[in-house]
């Protein structure tokens, strides 16, 4: 597997399963498959589903893997705003928000980078908010090892704006922190600077 192979959806493969059950949703909601603006449709919304998944396929570890570099850094390190797309597993729909990651190294940085593709490696998939935060979270923890390690994830959910519950200004935060950062002092630090406009 190469863990840098970026999908762009005219070059991602489809099954025929996926898109022929495209063209069944789309009879299933009363169209016409057959009309002109909607004959290339199962195609267009599979390429498209598999390039919002293509998660699956990549592999976070080999990417962090393979831009460690031996430093001896050892204060913060910050990367706040990482903007992220996602579906959530229950309705299929679309959050989206930002990320906020901060992690301390124990003898290794990591090319910075690679921070945002690990969200996105997670982030495409199938997902609840809680999971990705976690998933993000461990994946680091686990490769770079470093002396702690935070992510806080602001989304908003589709599902609860244009259907369900229809609001459409709550903004859910999931936050996980490990290390250094389960001190209060050093989480407070982290929380503080994510939320000052200049840093
Ligand atoms: N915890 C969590 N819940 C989520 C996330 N995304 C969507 N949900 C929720 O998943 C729940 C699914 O609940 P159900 O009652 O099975 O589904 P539903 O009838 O469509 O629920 P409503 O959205 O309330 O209409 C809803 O409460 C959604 O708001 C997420 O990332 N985390
Ligand atoms: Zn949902």
């Amino acid at each position: 597997m190469d863990p840098y192979k970026k999908f762009e959806e005219y070059d991602i493969e489809i099954t025929d399963d996926v898109r022929s059950n495209y063209k069944t949703i789309i009879e299933g909601v009363g169209e016409d498959v057959t009309r002109e603006g909607l004959v290339k449709t199962p195609e267009r919304a599979a390429k498209a589903m598999l390039y919002l998944t293509q998660g699956y396929q990549q592999d976070p570890v080999e990417i962090l893997k393979g831009a460690m570099f031996k430093e001896s850094y050892d204060d913060m390190v910050i990367i706040k705003d990482i903007e992220l797309y996602s579906l959530c597993e229950h309705h299929m729909l679309p959050f989206f928000g930002k990320a906020h990651i901060a992690y301390i190294p124990n003898g290794h940085i990591v090319g910075l980078s690679k921070i945002p593709r690990v969200v996105d490696v997670f982030a495409r998939r199938l997902q609840v908010q809680e999971r990705l935060t976690h998933d993000i979270l461990e994946c680091l923890n686990d490769t770079l090892k470093p002396k702690g390690v935070a992510v806080v994830i602001e989304a908003s959910h589709m599902c609860m704006m244009m259907r369900g519950v229809q609001k459409q200004n709550s903004v859910t935060t999931t936050s996980g922190f490990r290390g250094q950062f389960e001190k209060q002092e050093t989480r407070n630090e982290f929380l503080k600077l994510i939320s000052s406009k200049l840093s």
